[in-house]
This record gives structure tokens, C-alpha cells and sequence, in this order.
């Protein structure tokens, strides 16, 4: 159906009544956006000959990783005996790091079909998903995706979906994203078992925003689900947090491709573009109202995207600092959560440290940097935020590890996670061990079914970031999914372990480790500079110290080093080049104390890579 067709509808749609407003939750891959599009093209709102794959997933990281960061919607009809629906269907991101956008993007709706992959079963995000959507109240349509597929076992995840939300396994649709099978009694079900939206149109105008997205030709595009009253196009809209008022510049519905309307009605979803340039000013979870006549009560649940894992962006070549300000700049336009602020390190000179929902969301960043902005750059070891209360019972908050401080301290707090490992039997005993090893507490373990096991572990956010979910995956062979939620402060005996070289700090290497593990990581880091360090023509001390304590220690040796020593015979230019090639050596050299450091030694000491080869 063309949009114009669409539009067509309009009066019969602005009906709550023939409104559903639903989302797909599942698991990362197990096929929401291939589903998503077979239904773009079932409805006929997406011709096959426009589509392209994974119509959804707008930006081009997103359709690279076969992950979905940003949600949106889009309206489809749909025909049920005599009577043609708005199918409202809001995209969600899978992640853990966008736990806040599902929830958001969750609260817009009346169901949910919960998508599980045939072959795979039911995952930790899957679980994640489904009890923020229980929740919110939302009805829920089990769904096994993939049925096409030969290892696919549809009567045993039947059964686990029907023992893990009540009902019967028969009732569990079976269906294929990529084939279309079941794809239209899927939709017929939407429309029969998902509840119409209900909501006051009398009174005062209230719209939640799910999803906020910056556009460079038109600002920034909201999305919202009216919950009462209506907002009508060129009409003024309050944002209730802040008090801001703007102009409906555009109001309308996706289809996928917005449709200007003349306004949004009870229970509609849609978009609304006022010429505001930067998604903070349109906050995910916000209320809208209008100017003229404000709504006195905000729709519950807005909370402000914070920060949780942080880490130094540097960019290598030193004088792109200003294109790297530059580039942070407009990547904020976009993402609410990001923040940043200029820092300096001995090591790697001027950069910014920068705050993140979580590693994905680091990840996303440092990869558009690289790609739209072509930076290269340096990301130090990720941190968490630290409470360090001192022994004059002053408490800082601690986002760099050379910010904390000397002298006596009377605590330190750390940040808490509740994780969620999701596994086959088999691998408990490793995923145990593994979760010890990162002073997690045991919580609980569930039986999912035959043989997939639930283990629930309270966990330090710190032991989580540092590179726990690689082990997770290489000690299960993949099969362990993970999933966790912040669950307050704790305090631990941590402790600042500094790395010096000639006697002289090194900021960029400084970490915060439990006090057990502190030995470990001096040796870890001494040994692995030790080998990426050239020798310099004095003996160079590598030393790791808790304090004025050192706890390990290397050293190189010392060195002449004469370049010319090759060059026998008199030729001159070949001489000048390599004093030249030297030269240009140097520039790349960062001085440590009296200590020559090249810079892809800190890069290749900072780097995961390095990490883990020294594990194995
Ligand atoms: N055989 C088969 N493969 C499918 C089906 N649906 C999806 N896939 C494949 O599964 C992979 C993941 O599919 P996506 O639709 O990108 O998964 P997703 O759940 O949207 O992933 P996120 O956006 O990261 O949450 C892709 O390689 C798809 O081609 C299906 O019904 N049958």
C-alpha cells in the first residue's frame, strides 16, 4: 500500500479502537528486524522492490553489526474481517546498554511479541526484555522465529516458552522472518489479542517520547505515544521537565517514511519535528504537553540517562584534538548520553574523558569517530565511577584512576551490578568459577526447561567492564548469554595501583583493583611495557607501586643506540635519510621523565588485544 493509500485510513485510525500499539522483544540475532521487515512488506507499506534489507535499522553501524541502537516506529494497516487497524509497531533495542530506551520504547505499547529463535532457545536479554514488558503490564504473544532453519527445534522451545510465561505450547506461533511463514496469523493475532489503547481525549494534551533522533536536514525528530488529549500541527508543546515551549514545525506518522498528519490522537504514535538541534532538549521518557493548555502531571517514569562506564579518548596523531572536540560535539546532537570533558595525560597528551551507558555504547562511539569523522584514536582501559570517601571523611567521585587520591582513605564504594548468565548446564561449573574469580556473590539458579540453566551473581560494575563477557563467551563456547542491571554500591578494600617508568608516573596505566588482584595487574603491566619499550641508552625501571610501595618491578637495559653504525662508506644522502627517518621516529615519541616512549607502545600496552594474549 502506498502512503497515500495509507493516509486514506487516517479518520478510521484516529479510532483508539482500531489502534494496536506493540513491540517485538528478543534476544540480539535472534531475527526482530528481519521479522520487523517481513511485516513492512506483508502490510504493503514497504514495496519489495524499495526494500532494502532491514529497513529499520537506519544507521549504517547498525545494520553492519546486525544491532539495533535506536528504536522507531512505523505504522502499518492491517485487515481483520470487515474492519482495517493501525498496526503501531515500535522498534526496541536489544542491548543491555539501552535497558532505559526499551523500557521507554516498552511503555508505548499495549503487547509485545516475544520473539525467541527456534534453534536457540531462550537468552538472558530474552528474559531481561520479557520482565521489563510484564512490568509495564503489556500483553504477551509467544513467538518461535525461525522455523526454516534445519537445526531449528520448535517443540522443545515451544515448551520452554509455554513452562516460562503459562499457557500451552500449541499456542506458541511458529514463524520464519526470512520465509514469511506465519507471519500473517501473526499479525491477526496482534490485532486480536493486543488491547486497544485507552486514554482521556478531553483532557489536557500528554505525549510520552520514546525515542529522540537527530536528522541534519530537519533537527531533531521525536517520537512519541499520545496517552490523552491530542496535539495539533503548528500548535505549541511544553516539555514538562524542563518547561521549554516550541513549534510544532511537523506532526505526522512513519510509514516508514513520515507522513505529515493535522495532529496525533489518543493512543496514536508518531513523530513531531520543532527545530530543536540537540536531543537533550527533546529527552527520551519526557511528557509533552501544549503551551496553551499544560497538562499539571507528568506521565511517570522519566529519569535522566547516566553515565556508567568511562574511559580517555585520545586521538593519535596529536593536532587532530581540535577535530576530535569538533566531532563530540555533533555526535552529542544525537546521543542524550553521552558525556565528555577535555583531560591531559603524560602519556597520551590532550583528549577528552568520556562517559557511556556501558561498553556497546563506548564501542558505537569510538567506531563513529573512526569511520564518519575518520579519527584515529587511543581509548585507555574502561573505568567505573568510584566513591572514595578520604580518612577527613571527605568523599570524592572517581572517573579517572589517577584522580584518586593519596593519602589515607577511610573507604572506597564501587558500583554494583545483579548479571543474569543464561547457559546450557554443561557450563556451570566454568561460569561459576569465572564469576567467583570477579567477587561475585551467588544469588540464585533457575532451571529453564532440560538443560539451560539461569545463574544470578551480584557483581562489581569494574569486574564486569573488564573484559568479562569476551571470557564468558570463550569458556562457554559461546552459548552463555549475559545481562545485568545496576543494583546500588558496595565497599571494597580497592586500591590504586600506579605504573612508573624511571620513577616517574605513567597516568594512562593507573587502575583501581582490588587490593588481591593488585599484584597481578603490576606484574601483568610491568611485563608487557617491558616488552614493548626499546631500550634507551640508560637503564630504565619499570616499576608498579600501590603508593610509595612497589609491588613489582622490571627493568631494561640499557643501550647505545647508533643508527649510523650501519652505514660504512661515505654515502652522505643515504646518511641525511636516515637521520631523517630518525627524526620522524622522534616526533612520535612521547617523553616520559628522561624515558622515550614510542606511542604505539602505550597504544599496543592499552589495547584488549595484547590482554589477550597474555591470558592465554
Ligand atoms: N534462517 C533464518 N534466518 C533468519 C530468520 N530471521 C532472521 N534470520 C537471520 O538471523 C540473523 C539475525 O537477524 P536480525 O533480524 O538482524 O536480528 P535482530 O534480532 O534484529 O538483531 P538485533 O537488531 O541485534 O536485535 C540474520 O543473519 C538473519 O538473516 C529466519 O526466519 N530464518
Amino acid at each position: 500500500m502506498s502512503p497515500r493509500a495509507l493516509k486514506a485510513l487516517e479518520p478510521a485510525a484516529t479510532d483508539p479502537a482500531f489502534i494496536r500499539n506493540f513491540c517485538i522483544i528478543a534476544h540480539i540475532d535472534h531475527g526482530k528486524s528481519t521479522l520487523a521487515d517481513r511485516m513492512l512488506s506483508i502490510t504493503g507499506v514497504v514495496d519489495d522492490r524499495s526494500m532494502r534489507a532491514q529497513y529499520l535499522d537506519r544507521m549504517d553501524i547498525e545494520r553492519e553489526r546486525g544491532i539495533t541502537i535506536k528504536s522507531q516506529a512505523v505504522r502499518m494497516p492491517w485487515q481483520l474481517g470487515a474492519d482495517t487497524f493501525a498496526l503501531n509497531m515500535i522498534d526496541t533495542p536489544g542491548h543491555v546498554d539501552f535497558t532505559y530506551e526499551v523500557s521507554r520504547s516498552l511503555a508505548a505499547c499495549e503487547g509485545a511479541i516475544l520473539l525467541v529463535d527456534a534453534a536457540q532457545g531462550i537468552e538472558a536479554q530474552t528474559l531481561a526484555n520479557l520482565y521489563l514488558a510484564l512490568e509495564n503490564d503489556l500483553t504477551i504473544i509467544p513467538v518461535l522465529n525461525k522455523i526454516d532453519l534445519p537445526a531449528a527445534e520448535p517443540e522443545k522451545y515451544a515448551k520452554e516458552l509455554a513452562s516460562l510465561i503459562g499457557g500451552h505450547p500449541d499456542d506458541v506461533l511458529k514463524v520464519s522472518g526470512k520465509t514469511g511463514v506465519g507471519v500473517s496469523e501473526l499479525l491477526d493475532r496482534v490485532t486480536q489479542l493486543i488491547p486497544p489503547p485507552v486514554g482521556d481525549p478531553t483532557a489536557a494534551a500528554r505525549a510520552m517520547i520514546f525515542d529522540s533522533v537527530y536528522d541534519s536536514y530537519r533537527g531533531v525528530v521525536t517520537y512519541v505515544r499520545m496517552i490523552d488529549g491530542k496535539l495539533n500541527a503548528r500548535e505549541k508543546i511544553q516539555m514538562m521537565s524542563t518547561r521549554a515551549v516550541h513549534d510544532i514545525l511537523e506532526i505526522g506518522v512513519s510509514s516508514p517514511e513520515p507522513v505529515a498528519t493535522k495532529g496525533l490522537g489518543v493512543g496514536e504514535v508518531g513523530y513531531l519535528i520543532t527545530g530543536v538541534k540537540d536531543v537533550r532538549q527533546s529527552k527520551v521518557g519526557d511528557t509533552i504537553t501544549t503551551a496553551a493548555k499544560p497538562a499539571t502531571q507528568a506521565l511517570a517514569g522519566y529519569t535522566e540517562p547516566k553515565p556508567m562506564v568511562f574511559s580517555g579518548l585520545y586521538p593519535i596523531d596529536g593536532s587532530d584534538y581540535p577535530l576530535l572536540r569538533e566531532a563530540l560535539d555533533k555526535l552529542k546532537l544525537s546521543d542524550a548520553a553521552l558525556v565528555y570533558e577535555p583531560e591531559t595525560s603524560v602519556a597520551l597528551g590532550f583528549g577528552f574523558r568520556c562517559g557511556f551507558l556501558g561498553l556497546l555504547h563506548l564501542e558505537i562511539v569510538t567506531e563513529r569517530l573512526d569511520r564518519e569523522f575518520g579519527l584515529d584514536l587511543i581509548t585507555t582501559a574502561p573505568s567505573v565511577i568510584y566513591e572514595v570517601t578520604t580518612d577527613d571523611k571527605k568523599t570524592i567521585t572517581v572517573t579517572n584512576p589517577s584522580e584518586f587520591p593519596g593519602g589515607k582513605i577511610a573507604s572506597v564504594a564501587e558500583p554494583m551490578v545483579k548479571s543474569a548468565i543464561l547457559a546450557p548446564k554443561d557450563y556451570v561449573g566454568v561460569i561459576m568459577e569465572l564469576c567467583q574469580g570477579r567477587r561475585g556473590t551467588l544469588l540464585g539458579m533457575d532451571y529453564l526447561g532440560e538443560d539451560r540453566v539461569e545463574i544470578r551473581y551480584r557483581m562489581p560494575l569494574g569486574e564486569i567492564v573488564f573484559d568479562f563477557f569476551d571470557q564468558l563467551k570463550s569458556r562457554t563456547a559461546g552459548y552463555a548469554s549475559l545481562d545485568y542491571e545496576p543494583d546500588g554500591e558496595a565497599t571494597a578494600d580497592l586500591v590504586k595501583v600506579d605504573i612508573l617508568l624511571q620513577g616517574e608516573q605513567v597516568d594512562a596505566f593507573s587502575a583501581i583493583v582490588h587490593r588481591d588482584k593488585a599484584y597481578a595487574y603490576g606484574v601483568l603491566m610491568t611485563g608487557r611495557l617491558r616488552e614493548l619499550i626499546p631500550r634507551q641508552q640508560f637503564e630504565v625501571p619499570i616499576q608498579a607501586a600501590i603508593g610509595a610501595r612497589i609491588i613489582a618491578r622490571e627493568s631494561i637495559r640499557a643501550m647505545r643506540k647508533d643508527v649510523l653504525a650501519k652505514c660504512y662508506g661515505g654515502d652522505i644522502t643515504r646518511k641525511r635519510k636516515l637521520l631523517e627517518k630518525q627524526k620522524e621516529g622522534k616526533k612520535r615519541m612521547k617523553m616520559v621523565g628522561r624515558v622515550e616512549v614510542p606511542q604505539e607502545a602505550f597504544i599496543a600496552a592499552l589495547s584488549g588485544d595484547v590482554e589477550k594474549k597474555d591470558k592465554k
